[in-house]
């Protein structure tokens, strides 16, 4: 992964670093095509204010928002988007092959409620408003696995605020991960958070799938690699 040289424990003033990688291997020609003339139909443009109802970004207006950040390849960002026509779905990708790859998904199934963000999630929660979303999932999210970069894990503090403040009430944070670290990380983080409930009552809620999850390409990597992944969601209270 390319790195960022500035030490994210300085970027506390309100700015989060971004250590994630932007770009992978070369685009074929009709990917790159997707992304210079499909992508901008459906790129939000933070630098505008938002629409005081982000529903509102769909025309016309979703009934419900929902955000699935660091979509990857996309499988689970389509699925759902074709499983819910009335919900308007937000991709946030920075990945410009992931970007490419859900293009390809939204032309080929004619895909018309999802919009994109190709950055940093972090930026694009502070772009939205209060209480416009119904949910928010970060599937298999880079783990950070060494102490030392534990800062560059998405889940923070500021990050679970920021998710907070943008989640209606009832809306829910859903976590699906399968280094456990992260997932012990998670639930302390979000235990010391009094927005958030976590909805488990028993072992099978988190070990299990819920009803209708799509695997995406690193859940099936676990799986291959004989790791468990836990299936963590909160409620905003
Ligand atoms: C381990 S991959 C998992 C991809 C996909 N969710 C899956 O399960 O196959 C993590 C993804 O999160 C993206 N990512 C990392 N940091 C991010 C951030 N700050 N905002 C949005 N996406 C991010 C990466 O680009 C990468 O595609």
């Amino acid at each position: 992964m390319s790195e960022r040289r500035s030490d994210p424990a300085r970027a506390d003033d309100g700015e989060r670093a971004f250590f994630g990688r932007r770009k992978g291997h070369k685009l074929r020609q009709h990917q790159a095509d997707l992304v210079e003339h499909l992508l901008p139909h459906l790129a939000l443009d933070i630098t505008q204010g938002a629409p005081a109802n982000a529903c509102e970004i769909f025309d016309p207006a979703a009934e419900e928002l929902r955000l699935e950040i660091g979509f990857g390849g996309g499988e689970h960002l389509a699925a759902e988007a074709q499983d819910f026509p009335a919900t308007g779905f937000i991709g946030c990708e920075p990945y410009v092959n992931g970007m490419a790859k859900i293009l390809a998904q939204i032309e080929a199934h004619n895909i018309g409620n999802i919009r994109l963000f190709a950055g940093d999630a972090a930026e694009l929660l502070a772009w939205l408003p209060n209480c416009s979303l119904s949910r928010i999932d970060l599937i298999h999210p880079d783990p950070w696995p060494k102490r030392r970069h534990w800062k560059r894990r998405f889940v923070q503090d500021k990050t679970i605020a920021a998710m907070a403040r943008v989640l209606e009430s009832g809306g829910e944070f859903r976590f699906v991960c399968d280094i456990d670290d992260y997932c012990a990380w998670t639930l302390s983080h979000l235990a010391r958070s009094s927005d958030f409930v976590w909805l488990a009552e028993r072992a099978d809620d988190f070990r299990l799938p819920w009803a209708g999850y799509t695997m995406t390409r690193y859940g099936r990597k676990a799986e291959r690699e004989g790791r468990r992944a836990a299936y963590l969601r909160f409620r905003r209270v």
